[in-house]
């Protein structure tokens, strides 16, 4: 007797199990080696993706196809089999205790895949996702399935010092593989950097710094006028970014742009917001950025940042500016630079940090003075005090308690909050971190605004007390609430908003030069204070950490003090 006829219609022959059994073997297989091939080769070419992704499970489905009713099914079956098994391998890898960061704690998320984080950085707060993650896990945090995570100010020398690591592959995503050369920040070759930045330290050298003088006294007398015609309130964190990138193309490009007289008629500025946070997805992800490049319509803000610089650099070439700009040296046209960058590389350089970077630190500064009367009312003094004297360079190098607000504002908030990656490599090997050992192909990230904020290096660390940066004397004057235990601390070693090492900020000198013109300028000039209904918190919480930060509006009544100009 047969089996009754309900169940040899609804249930498939014997010889069909040994089918779908043959093909599930066949594509779990085929999914574990492909993910052997994944690991070792690390491979983001698209072709090798489509073959890998798309071409074997095609392959496979059209080989087991015979045991399936129709071609869908069999297509569905492998595919589901072959990349479920692909994704399974990397998971279970990542969290097993074979990886080489196994023992670092970190979130699930984080430690599967760097896509979480790419996620968290889009909405613009990863300086605080990360800074809650190290109050939860400790000093190293796994933040990605090969990174990590450093909030120890001990750290600092022994991974960005002397002997530091390269840049890291976070710098992989933010420009095409394409393109005919990286900006002297993204260089992951140590040589190849270390050659690139000799025309950028020739730039920032104590004598070039002397010549850019007249241009940032001549840009913040710009800056004063451009504000004096204005009708309050006046969003200085807009007029603040204006003068940034005026100065940064006079101070590269010889000139170029004019958006304190003119406005951002190119819509330069949303245009950069846009490509900063587009470059943060990539540099998380870097072989989606890899991808996306090749779609001009994802990527479209990046490539057009990219282009914007370019054609900048082309026109600056084909003229000669009265004064030495970044291109004197780049393009070697003092004959002083061996080794001179090629073209490709000199126009490369001119999309430099810089702008973004000095223009949140202005305006956060701007804004902490506000909301803090008696800063405001000392810094103010000191000023005062110094009669016109305080708009000479000199003089403001000297001031005691304007270079107090600048640090305390770049402790507080640097403006390079989750700081800039390095990574071991096979070449460099591991490294010990006091007893803990960092494997090679490790990301590491010293996480500037974590360190900033952490009481073991500066007492009441969310707290902007200029006052810390003081003598020890002046520092008393802070008052008992401020030496509950009897101490304070202020580890100057932990503060290093510019980086530290041979790859930190170039800038460095030049930023404190415009910051201090910039700020005793605007108050030799100005009263300011906030305008009507002006939500603190708001501001505060509009912060985005985009790697360099975007802000708020920041609306401010300025009135005429004095005539200068
Ligand atoms: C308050 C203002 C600024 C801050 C807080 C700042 C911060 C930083 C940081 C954290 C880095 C990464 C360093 C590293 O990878 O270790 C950097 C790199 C750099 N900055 Fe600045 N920066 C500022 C202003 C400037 C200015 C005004 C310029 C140019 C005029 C500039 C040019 C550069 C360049 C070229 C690099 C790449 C250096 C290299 O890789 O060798 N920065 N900056």
């Amino acid at each position: 007797m047969g089996l009754p006829l309900s169940n040899s219609l609804t249930q498939p022959p014997i010889h069909h199990y040994h089918g779908y059994l043959d093909s599930f073997l066949l594509a779990l297989g085929f999914g574990i080696t492909s993910y052997f091939i994944f690991k070792k080769s690390e491979t983001h070419s698209p072709l090798y993706l489509a073959i890998l992704l798309v071409a074997v499970p095609c392959a496979l489905s059209l080989s087991v196809a015979r045991h399936f009713s129709c071609f869908v099914y069999s297509l569905s079956f492998t595919f589901f089999v072959y990349l479920f098994t692909l994704v399974a391998c990397i998971c279970l890898y990542r969290l097993s205790p074979w990886h080489p960061l196994a023992t670092y704690p970190g979130p699930l998320l984080c430690k599967l895949s760097k896509l979480w984080l790419g996620y968290v950085s889009q909405q613009g707060r990863l300086h605080i996702y990360v800074w809650r993650l190290h109050q939860k896990y400790g000093d190293i945090v796994r933040i990605g399935p090969n990174e990590l995570s450093i909030r120890s100010a001990g750290s600092i020398l022994p991974l960005l010092g002397p002997r530091e690591l390269p840049k890291g592959p976070w710098f992989d995503g933010r420009y095409p593989e394409d393109a005919p050369a990286r900006s002297l920040i993204s260089l992951r070759n140590s040589h190849e950097h270390s050659m690139r930045r000799r025309p950028w330290n020739q730039a920032f050298s104590v004598s070039a710094l002397k010549d850019y003088e007249p241009l940032i006294d001549a840009r913040t007398s710009k800056l004063v006028d451009a504000l004096s015609r204005q009708e309050s309130p006046v969003n200085l964190t807009q007029w603040i970014f204006y003068f940034a990138y005026d100065m940064m193309s006079d101070f590269i490009f010889g000139g170029g742009t004019e958006m304190l007289r003119d406005g951002d008629v190119g819509g330069l500025w949303p245009m950069l917001e846009s490509a900063q946070k587009t470059g943060l997805l990539f540099s998380h992800v870097p072989w989606l950025g890899q991808l996306l490049f090749k779609t001009p319509l994802l990527a479209g803000s990046r490539r057009k940042m990219i282009a914007c610089s370019m054609q900048f650099a082309r026109s600056r070439k084909a003229r000669r500016p009265t004064h030495k700009d970044l291109f004197y040296y780049l393009y070697n046209e003092g004959g002083t630079i061996e080794n001179a960058p090629t073209e490709a590389e000199a126009f490369a350089d001119s999309i430099s940090a810089g702008a973004d970077t000095s223009a949140s630190a202005i305006v956060n500064l701007f804004y902490l003075l506000l909301t803090n009367p008696a800063t405001y009312s000392r810094l103010r003094a000191e000023i005062d005090g110094r009669e016109d004297r305080a708009l000479e360079f000199s003089e403001q190098a000297r001031m005691p308690y304007l270079n107090a607000v600048i640090n305390e504002t770049l402790r507080i908030l640097p403006p390079v909050p989750s700081g800039s990656p390095r990574a071991t490599t096979a070449e460099t090997g591991g490294r010990m971190l006091g007893t803990r050992y960092i494997p090679p192909n490790t990301a590491v990230n010293i996480h500037i605004f974590s360190v900033h904020r952490d009481p073991r290096n500066f007492s009441f660390p969310d707290n902007f007390v200029p006052e810390r940066w003081l003598s020890e004397e002046e520092r008393k004057h802070l008052g008992p609430k401020f030496f509950k235990d009897g101490s304070f601390v202020h580890n100057i070693a932990a503060f290093h908003p510019f980086s530290v090492g041979p790859s930190s900020c170039v800038g460095k000198n030049f930023a404190y030069l415009e910051m201090r013109m910039l700020v005793t300028k605007v108050l030799f000039n100005f009263d300011l204070r906030l305008a009507e209904g002006f939500d603190s918190r708001k501001y505060k919480h509009g912060i985005k950490d985009f790697f360099t930060m975007a802000l708020e509006a920041l609306p401010v009544v300025f009135t005429r003090r004095k005539t200068y100009l």
